[in-house]
């Protein structure tokens, strides 16, 4: 049924050249409306040129913006870990070690008590505003774990990660011996358990923890998903300098995640590439670390997104806004620069061009804001206005 959707305040499209978009790159549209029909967008105007539909809903002057698109999630856990968290707050630092216990808990969950957990999760996500979600795997670390983590996964989105190289699990940290033992397999069998049901592949590359991967490891797994026909993505320099960026940027990857320690020439080869630079606030937030300098990636060019990173070690948050609002206070971000990372940009970052936009063809992904503009969403931090809604 076709709807059309009206008075809508301020409409942010992602469609700067819309002949009734105000130029910048949101493309605002005031007084406007959007006409949908069977989850796609249909037609985009001013509220006085779109009028003929079988339903109409009122906005009564309420901001509309494209669905969030979280392109980085790590929903497939079962357990907590507040106690880490709590621990970090008073100065302990983060080095990935905590993994193994979710990896504990999440192999001890059935595959119902999984699918609940993840349910759970995505319908927080979609109360919040996001529309898309990537998920990735990667607190399985065997095969049969890492796959049952993808299957569930799959049930929810198209989006899928592969990340059996998260950590190297505690069984298989003994020797380098062990250690090449268990990036093999990674590549061989866990990796053809795994790539049915992913769309991506990823490494948590940071040479300078005793946990995650080291620039030759995460080099072989990613060659290893990208032969398997898996795109490529990367979490580096999270921790600290490292090769992260340069891989990622030699591979093509879609993106590099984290990007919280950068060398000039990181910024540069990012600047000279396809590859998206995606900053999650909500990492450095919950482990007291320094934020990354969006300001110094957008000014040189740097394609950027803003994601979640919702896991239950480093934030265990699943809320745009409040990356939105931790991105403007504390990382040099314009508000417009904000919500453009976190819908066009972090599309980009999935390398889709159906989500995080509002034109005609696109998705029908949706949200509405208890507010006037967008820019209430880092005014306003903490207070639930964003939704997505099926019209
Ligand atoms: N840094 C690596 N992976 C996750 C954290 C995982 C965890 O600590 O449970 C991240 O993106 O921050
Ligand atoms: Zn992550």
């Amino acid at each position: 049924m076709t709807t059309l959707i009206t008075r809508i305040g301020e409409l942010v499209t992602n469609d700067p050249p819309h002949p009734d978009g105000d130029g910048s790159p949101l493309g605002i549209i005031r007084d406007a409306a959007v006409v949908v029909d069977g989850g796609r967008i249909i037609a985009v105007g001013k509220a006085s040129q779109l009028s003929d539909a079988a339903a109409r809903v009122d906005l009564d002057g309420h901001a509309l913006i494209p669905a969030f698109v979280d392109s980085h999630s790590h929903l497939v856990f079962a357990g907590d870990r507040s106690a880490e968290f709590t621990a970090r707050m008073t100065g302990e630092p983060y080095d990935g070690g905590g993994i193994a216990v979710s990896m504990a808990a999440t192999r001890a969950a059935s595959d119902d008590e999984l699918r609940t957990l993840v349910a759970r999760r995505v319908a927080e996500m979609r109360a919040q505003g996001t529309g898309t979600v990537e998920i990735k795997s990667g607190y399985g670390l065997s095969v049969e774990h890492e796959a049952r983590s993808l299957r569930i996964a799959r049930e929810f989105t198209q989006e899928t990660t592969f990340l059996g190289a998260h950590v190297v699990p505690p069984d298989s940290r003994g020797s380098a011996a062990d250690r090449q033992e268990y990036v093999d397999l990674v590549c061989g069998e866990m990796l053809d358990a795994c790539a049915p049901y992913a769309k991506w592949v990823d490494v948590f590359c940071e040479p300078n923890s005793q946990f995650a991967f080291t620039a030759t490891e995460s080099e072989q797994v990613l060659r290893a998903g990208a032969a398997a026909g898996l795109g490529v993505r990367v979490h580096g320099n999270q921790l600290g300098a490292g090769p992260g960026v340069q891989l990622a940027v030699s591979l093509g990857a879609a993106s590099v995640d984290h990007c919280t320690f950068l060398s000039d020439d990181d910024v540069a080869a990012l600047a000279g590439s396809s590859t998206v630079a995606t900053l999650l606030p909500g990492v450095e937030f919950s482990t007291r670390s320094p934020y990354p300098d969006a300001r110094r990636l957008i000014d040189a060019g740097v394609q950027v997104a803003l994601a979640s990173d919702c896991n239950p070690g480093t934030c265990y948050s699943s809320s745009i806004p409040f990356a939105i609002a931790v991105a403007v206070r504390d990382m040099g971000m314009t508000p417009s620069e904000a919500l453009h990372a976190t819908t066009a940009g972090a599309a980009r970052a999935l390398r889709r061009d159906d989500v995080g936009v509002i034109r005609a063809g696109a998705r029908a992904d949706l949200t509405v804001l208890d507010a006037p503009s967008y820019l209430h969403l880092a005014y306003r931090p903490g207070v639930p206005i964003a939704r997505m809604v099926d019209f």
